[in-house]
């Protein structure tokens, strides 16, 4: 699809959708229950929905009920010897090692940008917990046959939380007493909101500053009511928005969240923007805006919404982290660096840091998503105050996260012009 974004100004009210993140865990804890889990606010995103079929494939019942998803399960017990994550990089990395709690071989394969993303952990790690496990040179499929049997284990967590997301999650199902230990850990809140998660589906994990994580007791994860929280990933950019474009007030955004992207608060504050931050609504409006300087690395989705608000910023934004970007969906610091180069935005590239040169006018031009959702999010909000229209080619790619994101700009007053292609 060819969505194309008139400049505009922006103003209304909209719900946050459901963060996928959250989501995707709910459903593994969901699997790894004995009984029946109701999920409410539901993600239905492709990676949420690849959740739900994995957990199916793996044995539980997944039933959507009006508004609610849900889940009865026994624990793992696979009804293929095949699952499929989709494009979803926490989904293959968490559901791994809990596909690896059975006895029995399983393949473990994806699709798109998720075939060229780095499994090569798993092959240093499963096998120190008595998992047979076979990669394509650290890419997908990836063949396995377990038991998983929890283990003390050093690992490595510089590249990804999201291995060590899965750890937790299949530890919380079999680990008598076990310690993770993890060195130079990145993306910390992720895990924090991991073990957030597991603790309210009843499994205790002993964090020790996030490098040892204590498995002190058997444990049993307890089917529950859970209501999925809003998305500050997909939400940074409609704050961005509002920033740069007018005024906007999102709601079922938790201020207390251990959601990492939150932190686009401190950007935005930093800028200049004007805020109002109530405990579940959040206020944004547009003022004078300056360049700022931020540390990213443990937020790294947050790039793309912070180039869009640093190309809205009088001067040079300097951003920390950019070395986290290389294994996203594409190369986020390349792809954004090209993508906003057609809109007359430059940015440097140097090290981990990258420099964005804003406030010099953004250009009408045609852009390209690299199947990259976030890429795609990012022109749309750059296009609010370009100088003609921005058309984004292949801007489908938002279903991976955020499927109602061009429903949601309609809703703030932008017009959004779809063209289905056919290829
Ligand atoms: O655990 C999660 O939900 C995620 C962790 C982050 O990955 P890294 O840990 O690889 O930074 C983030 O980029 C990703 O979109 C979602
Ligand atoms: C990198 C992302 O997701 P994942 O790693 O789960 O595919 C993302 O949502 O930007």
């Amino acid at each position: 699809m060819q969505v194309t974004i008139l400049p505009a100004p922006v103003s209304g009210t909209v719900t946050a959708n459901p963060s996928k993140s959250a989501m995707q865990r709910a459903v593994a804890a969901a699997l790894l229950a004995k009984g029946k889990t109701i999920i409410r606010n539901p993600g239905l995103s492709n990676d949420c929905l690849a959740a739900l079929e994995v957990a199916e494939n793996l044995g539980a019942m997944v039933k959507r009920v009006d508004e609610e998803i849900h889940i009865t399960s026994n624990g793992v017990k696979p009804f293929y010897d095949e699952i499929n994550c989709g494009e979803s990089g926490l989904g293959i990395r968490m559901f791994t090692p809990i596909a690896a709690l059975a006895e029995t071989p399983i393949i473990i394969n994806g699709h798109g940008s998720l075939v060229t993303r780095p499994m090569h952990f798993f092959e240093e790690v499963l096998p120190q917990l008595g998992v047979e496990i076979k990669s394509q040179d650290g890419k997908l499929p990836l063949e396995i046959k377990g038991p998983l049997q929890a283990k003390n284990i050093t690992i490595d967590g510089s590249l990804s939380s999201q291995f060590l997301t899965g750890l937790l999650m299949a530890f919380g199902s079999v680990a008598d007493k076990a310690a993770i230990t993890v060195k130079d850990l990145k993306s910390k809140p992720y895990i924090a909101l991991t073990l957030q998660l597991m603790e309210l589906f009843g499994v205790k994990v002993r964090n020790e500053n996030f490098e040892v994580f204590h498995f002190d007791a058997p444990q049993q994860y307890k089917a529950v009511e859970y209501t999925v929280e809003g998305d500050w990933s997909g939400a940074a950019f409609l704050l961005v928005a509002a920033a740069v474009a007018g005024k906007a007030e999102v709601h079922h955004l938790n201020t207390q969240s251990a959601q990492s992207d939150k932190v686009i608060m401190e950007a935005l504050e930093k800028a200049g923007a004007e805020i109002l931050p109530g405990v579940y609504t959040i206020i944004v409006q547009k003022n004078g805006l300056k360049a700022f300087e931020l540390d990213a690395t443990d937020c790294p989705d947050l790039f793309p919404p912070l180039v869009a608000l640093a190309a809205n910023c009088g001067g040079v934004t300097k951003i920390k982290g950019v070395s986290r970007l290389a294994h996203k969906e594409s190369d986020r610091g390349i792809t954004l660096q090209q993508e906003f180069g057609k809109m007359g935005i430059k940015i440097d590239l140097d090290g981990d840091y990258m420099y964005v040169h804003g406030g010099t006018g953004i250009k009408g031009a045609t852009v390209h998503s690299h199947n990259d959702h976030r890429i795609a999010m990012a022109c749309a909000v750059a296009a609010l105050n370009a100088s003609g229209a921005v058309t984004i080619e292949n801007a489908e790619a938002i279903n991976k996260s955020y499927p109602e994101f061009y429903d949601h700009l309609e809703l703030l007053g932008v017009a959004v012009q779809r063209v289905e292609q056919t290829v």
